[in-house]
Parts: structure tokens; sequence; C-alpha cells
């Protein structure tokens, strides 16, 4: 057996993996929730069989911060197993979101590799700044294994020019390191190749769209298993319509809002990332709670749904044209593969571009992959469950492995 621990850092939570890269077979996977809260935190921890169902203990507890929140996960482990003297880490993976322009490969997490994620901070706040949260927690309890740092980013590293390029003068763009970076890497790499294998094709020959639609969103158009173009830009404000972040907006809205009513920088930061998205425009920013406002005849709510539905149209379409054709679009993350009616919101009426779904197919429930187009469909529309830990696991064990 050989466990690698993955860490998935966010704000206010972290999730957990203990994966058993020989057979890629998670052994243990928990949650911890509303760290830093003084009410409502909760922890909670699976342990999984080599068949049926996980064994899973809740536990409800305020949380003070990223290193009692170890804490927890490690007692979790002591107390219902799998014990972690007899199965210990040879490594901890940790998902970073930004790597920006300095690191294109899992790496090993030095002090000078924390330092260069910190300073990574100001063009992904919401998240690096997490993340190293839960480096530093997990460095202590884990002292004696290597970390790797699995970025978002790099997976991107092969958009052209053309993609990650913006508009503005060169110059300035140059000295302040302005670009596209794009965000989600990890989970459209595993998510790309695991619907090649779904389709029994080499993943070389598909020109794929990715739609990762969780909390955070991002569009991915996928050609040869390598990324081409994607929805997020410098930060992972940019691009779809989110739970509270903006995606793409007129950049003079700023300065209007800056000019005429006086709004600060951080001010329109935390409008943009944190109270914007179908948060912001109906007040629900998880979609089950938003059907639920729609279906309870919630007008707001209906525009909000209809905004972010639209939006990631709009992004099929300019990727369809990017990549030429189309062999598959691809759905994943919590709303994509979990919502029958985001999927049908945003695919309904392609049959022009032959794009078909199958109702009866797109409503089952599963946590496979699985085809929801219907036979006459040219392209293939897919639900592939990601899984970045998994991702994040393999690459470390290859970082510690030489
Ligand atoms: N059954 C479901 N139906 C609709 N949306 C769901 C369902 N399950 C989860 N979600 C949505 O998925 C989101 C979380 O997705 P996830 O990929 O876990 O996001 P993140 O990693 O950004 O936290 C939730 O905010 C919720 O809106
Ligand atoms: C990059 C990003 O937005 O990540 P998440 O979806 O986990 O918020
Ligand atoms: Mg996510």
């Amino acid at each position: 057996m050989t466990p690698i621990l993955v860490v998935n850092s966010g704000s206010s939570s972290f999730k957990y993996q203990l994966i058993d890269v020989e057979d890629s077979r998670t052994l243990a996977s928990g949650l911890v929730e509303r760290i830093g809260a003084a009410e409502g935190g909760r922890a909670k921890h699976s342990v999984h069989a080599a068949s049926g169902d996980p064994d899973t203990t809740v536990l409800e507890r305020a949380i003070a911060d990223h290193t009692a929140g170890f804490q927890v996960m490690l007692d979790a482990f002591a107390a219902h197993g799998p014990s972690l003297d007899e199965h210990p880490p040879v490594a901890v993976g940790h998902r970073v979101v930004q790597g920006g322009a300095r690191f294109f490969e899992p790496t090993v997490i030095t002090d000078l590799v924390r330092i260069n994620i910190d300073e990574l901070s100001a063009l992904a706040p919401l998240h690096n700044p997490a993340n190293l949260a839960g480096i530093v927690a997990a460095q202590q309890a884990f002292a004696d294994v290597p970390h790797v740092a699995i970025f978002d980013t790099a997976f991107h590293q092969t958009l052209p020019p053309a993609a990650y390029t913006y508009a503005i003068d060169a110059e300035v763009a140059e000295k302040h390191r302005v670009r596209r970076y794009g965000f989600h890497g990890t989970s459209h790499r595993f998510v790309s190749r695991a619907a090649a294998e779904f389709l029994g094709r080499p993943v070389a020959d598909l020109k794929q769209i990715v739609l990762h639609l969780g909390n955070g969103a991002s569009a991915c158009a996928v050609d040869g298993g390598r990324s081409v173009e994607t929805s997020m830009g410098m930060t992972p404000l940019e691009g779809l319509v989110m739970g509270t972040r903006s995606g793409d907006i007129d950049p003079a809205v700023l300065l209007h809002l800056s000019r005429r009513a006086g709004y600060s920088i951080d001010e329109l930061d935390a409008l943009l990332n944190s109270r914007s998205g179908i948060l912001g425009l109906s007040g629900h920013g998880d979609m089950r709670d938003l059907h639920a406002a729609i279906d309870a005849g919630d007008e707001r709510s209906q525009v909000a749904f209809d905004v972010w539905a639209h939006r990631i149209r709009g992004y099929v379409g300019a990727y369809a044209a990017q990549l030429g054709r189309v062999d598959a679009i691809v759905f994943t993350a919590g709303v994509g593969e979990n919502d029958d009616r985001a999927r049908a919101a945003v695919l309904g009426g392609l049959e022009g571009f032959g794009v078909v779904l199958d109702a009866e197919r797109n409503a089952v429930r599963s946590r496979d992959a699985r085809r929801i187009s219907a036979d006459d469909s040219r392209v293939e529309v897919l639900v592939v469950p990601t899984n970045e830990e998994l991702e994040i696991a393999r690459q470390a064990y290859e970082v510690v492995s030489g």
C-alpha cells in the first residue's frame, strides 16, 4: 500500500482524501467546514471499504483555524481509521490554485515555494491564502514527509498567445505580468482524459468542451488532450457566472462605480468576488436553493438562473468555433454532475448544431461517467465526475517516487 494524503483547502473549509496510489483507491475522505465560525463547525469523515457505501461519521464543534481543523482530521483518523500509524502517508499533495508564471509542474514545497505561493495571493485572493493555511497546518502535522503543490494553472500552460493575451498596452502587461492563466486545470485534465476513456478513444483524437460547474465555474476547450482556451483569466473571476463571482463584465463598470459612487478597490473586489454571481442576483449562492426559490415563484431567481445558463451557452458556441469541430461536451463538478435542469438549460435547443440531449438519460442520477446525449446526437454529451484529489495524489506520487 502507498497512501498519499491530499488536501484541498478553501477559505473556510478543507476537503481531504487518503488515497492508495497503487490501485487509485480512496481509503478515507472528509470535509472540515465553517473553520473560524463561532457556530456550525462540522467535520465529516468517511472510511471507504473496497466495496459498498463508505462509513461516515459527523462531528459538530467550533473549529478555530486550519491547525485546529487538521487536529480534528487526525482525531477522526485515530478514532475511526484507517490508522495513519499503520499506513503513514508517503507524501501530502496540496491543491494550489494560482501558480502564475512561476510554477508549471508539481512542486515540492520548500520555504521559498511557500513565499512564492503567498506572493501570488493577489492573483487568487479567495484561494491562495486558504491553500497556504492548509499547507502550514499540514506541514506541522506531517513534518517528516514531502509536501507537493499541484497548481490549477499548470494544465493551461499550453494556451496559445492568442488565447492568453489581454489586448492592453503590451508594455504595461509585460511589466505587471498581466495575462490569462486559467484555473481548475487539475479537474479539466482529469475529466478530459476520463471522458476519452469512457468513449474508448485516444484523448489525442478528441476535441472536447469541458464545463466545470461548481461553486467556482469554468469552461475549457481541450484539443487532443491539451488546453487551448479557458474562461478564467488572470484570476478565477473572469468568465462564467458563479456562485458568488460575476464572471465577465465590462471593465468600465468598475470605473463607473469608482468615479460615480466612490467605491474603493477593496469594495469593488468584494462586490465582484463575493457578492455577485447567482448570490448577488438572487440572494441564493447554492444552485439547489436557487431552484427551490424558482419553484416558489421568485422572479429574481429565475433571472439569475437564466443569466447563468446564457453565459455558458455563449462559451460553448465560442469554443466550438475555436476548436472547429466538437466531439464531446462534458459536464463536471457539483452542478455539472448533479443538476439535470441546469444541464438542459445550458444545452437545450442546440439540435441545429448536432447537440441532442436525451431527457431520460439526463435525468439519471449516478456517481459514474455516463452519456446523456441521444443516439442521433452528432456531439457526445457526457457527465464525468471530477476527482481532483485522485489527480493530485497521482501527480504528487510521480514527484516523490522520482
Ligand atoms: N444535487 C445538486 N443539484 C444542484 N446543484 C448541486 C447539487 N449538489 C451540489 N450542487 C452545487 O454544487 C456546488 C458545489 O460544487 P463543488 O464542485 O463542490 O464546488 P466547490 O469545489 O467550488 O466548492 C454547490 O454550491 C451547489 O450549488
Ligand atoms: C479556481 C476556483 O474557482 O476554484 P473553486 O471552484 O474551488 O472555487
Ligand atoms: Mg471545486
